[in-house]
C-alpha cells in the first residue's frame, strides 16, 4: 500500500465561516491544517484588526480538546480602507493579509473596493510594511463573460497595479487559467497564487455534463481541461510560487441546491486527501510536501511546522453532509469515494 509522510500542511485560503458553523468548519480544518489564512468576508466583513482579533478568539473557542491550529486573519479591502489601518493590521501580529475583493465579483462581496484608485493609500502601506494583498482575481463587468473574468483581471487590472507597486507582495488566490500560471511565474518573486483541490480535480464538464451539479460551481467557475492540465503542471513543478489553498467554501445544502445557487465548494473535511489524490494521479506525490508544506510558509515568512501527518493510498465512503448550525453542508465527494486516507 503507497504511504506518505508530510510535514503538517496549512491552508493559506479557507472560509471558516462564523457563529454556529464554526463547531462544523474549525474541527475539520484543524484535523487536517495547522494553520490557515481565514477569509474576512463574513456579513458584516471584517475590515479593522479589533473586528479580526474578535473573530479569533470565535475560532479558537471551536478548536477540539488537543489539537493545535492557528488562524492566520485577514482583513476585507473596501473603498474606506486607511493607511493607519493597514499598519495596525500589520503591527498587531495577527493579521497576515489583506483580501482584495472586486465589488460583486463572489459571494459577500458586496462591500469590496469599487475602483482600485480608491484604495491607494491602503496599497501604499502594504507595500512598505510587507502585508500582503490577496486578489480574488476577477473583474466583475456584465459584458465580460465569466470563462474570461480571471484573464481580464490579471491583464486590465492586477499587472497594471503591480506595474505602479512593483514591492507588493500579492498573492493571487484559486487561480484556474493557464494564463493565470504563466502571469505568475514571468510576475516578480513577490507574486505567488494558491490552487485548490477541485480547481487541479475537476473541469467544467464535471459542472455542466449530464445534468447542472450544484455542488460543483465554485469561483472562479471551473474552466476546460486545458487549463486543469496547467494547474496541475504549476502546483506539482517544484516551483515555490504555487502553493496549497483549500478555498474551502461552505453553504448550507439549500442555499447550493437552489435556482440561484451559492458560488463555493466544501473541501475542508478531506482536503489534503484530495490533493493527493490530484499528485498521485501526476505521479508527482514526492512533491506534495512542498506545495502542501512549505512554500505557503516560506511566502508569509513563518516557520515550517514541526509535526507531519501520513497518508495512505485506501478508499473510503465520504458522509453525505454533514451538520451545519441548525441545517447541513454537502462536502465535495459526497457519499463517493475518496482515495487516500489520513491515518
Ligand atoms: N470560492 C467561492 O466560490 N466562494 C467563496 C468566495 C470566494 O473565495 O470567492 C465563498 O465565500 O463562498
Ligand atoms: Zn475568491
Ligand atoms: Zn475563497
Amino acid at each position: 500500500m503507497k504511504r506518505i509522510t508530510l510535514i503538517r500542511p496549512d491552508d493559506w485560503h479557507i472560509h471558516l465561516r462564523d457563529g454556529a458553523a464554526l463547531q462544523t468548519t474549525v474541527p475539520h480544518a484543524a484535523h487536517q491544517f495547522a494553520r490557515a489564512i481565514v477569509m474576512p468576508n463574513l456579513r458584516p466583513p471584517v475590515t479593522t484588526t479589533g473586528s479580526a482579533r474578535a473573530y479569533r478568539e470565535r475560532i479558537l473557542a471551536a478548536v477540539p480538546a488537543g489539537l493545535a491550529f492557528e488562524p492566520l486573519m485577514t482583513l476585507y479591502l473596501t473603498d474606506n480602507t486607511t493607511a493607519e489601518e493597514i499598519r495596525a493590521a500589520r503591527d498587531s501580529g495577527i493579521v497576515h493579509g489583506v483580501k482584495l475583493y472586486p465589488a460583486g465579483a463572489t459571494t459577500n462581496s458586496d462591500s469590496g473596493v469599487t475602483d482600485l484608485e480608491r484604495v491607494y493609500p491602503a496599497l501604499e502601506a502594504m507595500a512598505e510594511t510587507g502585508l500582503p494583498l490577496l486578489v480574488h482575481g476577477e473583474v466583475t463587468g456584465p459584458e465580460v463573460d465569466i470563462f474570461d473574468r480571471e484573464l481580464r483581471f490579471i491583464e486590465d487590472r492586477l499587472a497594471p497595479l503591480l506595474q505602479r507597486y512593483p514591492g507588493l507582495r500579492v498573492v493571487l488566490e484559486h487561480i484556474t487559467t493557464r494564463d493565470a500560471v504563466e502571469f505568475v511565474r514571468a510576475a516578480p518573486e513577490s507574486v505567488a497564487a494558491t490552487i485548490t483541490a477541485h480547481h487541479l480535480l475537476l473541469n467544467r464538464n464535471h459542472m455542466l455534463v449530464g445534468g447542472i451539479r450544484p455542488h460543483h460551481y465554485c469561483l472562479p467557475v471551473l474552466k476546460r481541461e486545458t487549463h486543469r492540465q496547467a494547474l496541475v503542471e504549476a502546483a506539482t513543478s517544484g516551483e515555490p510560487r504555487f502553493f496549497l489553498g483549500t478555498d474551502s467554501a461552505p453553504h448550507a445544502r439549500e442555499d447550493k441546491e437552489s435556482a440561484c445557487g451559492c458560488a463555493g465548494m466544501y473541501t475542508a473535511p478531506s482536503a489534503i486527501e484530495l490533493y493527493a489524490e490530484a499528485f498521485d494521479a501526476a505521479g508527482a506525490l514526492d512533491r506534495l510536501e512542498d506545495f502542501a508544506s512549505r512554500f505557503g510558509p516560506a511566502f508569509y515568512g513563518l516557520p515550517v511546522n514541526g509535526d507531519t501527518i501520513t497518508l495512505e493510498q485506501t478508499d473510503w465512503e465520504l458522509p453525505t453532509s454533514y451538520p451545519f448550525g441548525d441545517t447541513s453542508v454537502v462536502p465535495l465527494r459526497a457519499g463517493a469515494t475518496v482515495h487516500w486516507r489520513r491515518v
